[in-house]
């Protein structure tokens, strides 16, 4: 299994990544997290897990299981309240807000249900908007593989409103790899689709993963989405209760 539930490092993680080299250290290490929202919902009950670099995780689970919060606080959105998490090797509540903020901007990407691209912006300024607004700039050769490989070369001069669903979160799907992110995290990305649609737009994610090594979590309530991962873990009340490889 890409994905480990057990065992938890027996060190500290943070001392444990720093000599591994970049390349070889997971993705996305939570270990013992437990988040209690305000009025005392115990959301995440004590989750590890370790998300291996290079791998296509998908996150199922009843409504109200937890999977938002998984993703939020793994992707840095939110914090635990205990446990750590660290992404690309850095313990994210060690970071204050604005820290927290690059670090997602530098590290994570992120797919919507909705796409949420910039209407007024082209697709080529969308896919790049992430470079842009962390002053980093746009390596052409990766634009070009990437914008091939979602089938969009076509469609850069285009705006967001002209293109289909599935070419919008194919777009979007650029979008999240175009900064090289230690991992993508898609929250419900085919909810929107057309069965047809959806599977090709899966079929995508999956060949991102395993031909450009990138490394995807996928919070979806659709098993046939779950089956294009490598692997599932099954939610309840705020634990892990299973895994599918
Ligand atoms: N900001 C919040 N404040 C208070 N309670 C919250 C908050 N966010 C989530 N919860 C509660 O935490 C629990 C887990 O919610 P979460 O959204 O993580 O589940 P989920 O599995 O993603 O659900 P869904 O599939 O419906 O999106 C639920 O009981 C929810 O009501």
């Amino acid at each position: 299994m890409r994905t480990r539930l057990r065992p938890q490092p027996v060190v500290p993680a943070t001392s444990a990544v720093m000599t591994v080299p970049p390349q070889r250290r997971p993705a996305v290490v939570l270990t013992d997290v437990t988040r209690v929202h305000p009025g005392g919902v115990r959301a995440l009950d004590g989750v590890s897990l370790v998300v291996e670099r290079g791998s296509f995780l998908a996150v199922m689970g009843p409504s109200g299981s937890g999977k938002s919060t998984l993703m939020h606080c793994a992707a840095g959105l939110d914090v635990p309240t205990s446990g750590s998490v660290e992404v690309d090797g850095v313990a994210v509540q060690r970071l204050d807000e604005t820290a927290r903020a690059v670090l997602r901007r530098e590290r994570v990407g992120f797919v919507f249900q909705s796409y949420h691209l910039l209407p007024s912006l082209s697709v080529r300024d969308n896919i790049t908007l992430p470079l842009r607004l962390g002053g980093r700039t746009v390596d052409p050769a990766w634009l070009d593989e990437l914008v091939e490989r979602v089938g969009l070369s076509h469609r850069l001069d285009s705006r967001p409103g002209e293109l289909s669903g599935g070419q919008q979160q194919r777009a979007a799907l650029a979008r999240a790899l175009v900064t090289r992110p230690a991992v993508v995290f898609a929250d419900e990305p085919t909810g929107a689709l057309d069965s047809t649609t959806a599977q090709q737009v899966l079929r995508l994610l999956r060949e991102l993963v395993d031909d450009l090594h990138q490394t995807v979590v996928m919070v979806t309530h659709d098993a046939g989405a779950a089956a294009q991962a490598h692997e599932t873990v099954v939610m309840r009340d705020g634990r892990i209760v299973g895994a599918v490889a």
